[in-house]
């Protein structure tokens, strides 16, 4: 843990720092947590990929589904919550990590902060290192701020602190919970080209109307409107976003080969996330910023 975490903390009674091991088992030493309980919400974020693992808005039902078989170890992504995917979305062509480091490096909190309206404001930072030069050759500053409210947001400012131009996309990979995904209907994509990221050559379709996953689904949705709404049997969830693109994916069947998640476990999500990706991938100029924000409520 950073030396200064737990000076940053006593200034504020709502928060606290925990292992994963104390909140979802798992082998020793697990991973820091840090833990915001507010009056208007609690959340719950993994210094490893400042990658949320939980946000329920007072009165209200959790938001995020995280595995029941997620494992808590250095370096290996998290399944379930909202892993960042970046500086690279998806399997990279020279066989590198996919969706980048961001989710698997180890964050500084550097600020935190109790807001007028109650709400708390949490600042996580990752800068670039031997390790991360080694994958992408570009001196860099993410910074993640998290408000924890009665909606969750997210804003993400990455700046190129380098001497040449970085190809970089992103997207905040949220797994969303719901009761049963037979049971659900994603809104606000309806008349978007969307990617088809299963079939050969990747083909571009258009989307009628609301989409109710059925069957292993994974496409990239371009150019879609600022808000998806996720209804399900016991409510709706709204995602917003400034960022282009909404990624829809789902395992289905293949869950049962994935060890993190397990069969049947993939009816308790969505994976509806918002990112800047394929057309929308950006170039950050040297010394330029890419800015992105996100925010959840029901
Ligand atoms: O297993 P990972 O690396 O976390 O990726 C999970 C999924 O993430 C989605 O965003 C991608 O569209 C899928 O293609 C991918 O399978």
């Amino acid at each position: 843990m950073q030396a200064n975490l737990a000076t940053l903390l006593a200034t504020i009674p709502e928060m606290s720092f925990c292992s994963s091991v104390d909140l979802y088992g798992g082998d020793e030493p697990g991973l820091p947590l840090l833990q915001i309980q507010s009056e208007l919400g609690s959340a719950t974020i993994a210094l490893q990929g400042a990658h949320l693992l939980s946000f329920i808005p007072a009165g209200g039902r959790e938001l995020l589904w995280l595995s029941p078989k997620a494992v808590f170890a250095a370096g290996k992504a998290i399944r379930g919550g909202i892993p960042l995917c970046m500086p690279w979305f998806g399997r990279h062509p020279d066989g590198l990590p996919a969706h980048g480091f961001a989710r698997t490096s180890n964050w500084d909190v550097c600020e935190v902060e109790i807001l007028s309206d109650a709400a708390i404001k949490v600042v996580l930072e990752l800068s670039d290192s031997a390790a991360s030069l080694a994958l992408w050759p570009h001196a860099f500053v993410f910074r993640l701020e998290v408000t924890v409210g009665r909606e969750l947001s997210l804003q993400l400012v990455v700046e190129n602190c380098s001497d040449t131009a970085a190809v970089f996309s992103q997207a905040f990979h949220s797994y969303l919970a719901v009761p049963d995904v037979n049971e659900t209907l994603i809104h606000g994509l309806d008349g978007c080209t969307y990617v088809d990221s299963l079939l050969e050559g990747h083909p571009r379709h258009l989307q009628a109307g609301d989409l109710q996953m059925q069957a292993l689904t994974d496409r990239v949705y371009l150019d879609v409107p600022a808000e998806q709404v996720i209804k399900h049997s016991a409510g709706q969830i709204k995602v917003s976003s400034d960022t282009h693109c909404t990624i829809v994916w789902n395992p289905w069947e293949d869950a049962a080969k994935m060890a993190d998640v397990g069969q049947g476990n993939h009816t308790g999500f969505v994976c509806v996330e918002r990112g800047d990706v394929l057309d929308h991938a950006v170039s950050i100029a040297a010394g330029g910023v890419y800015r992105a924000t996100m925010s959840l409520s029901e």
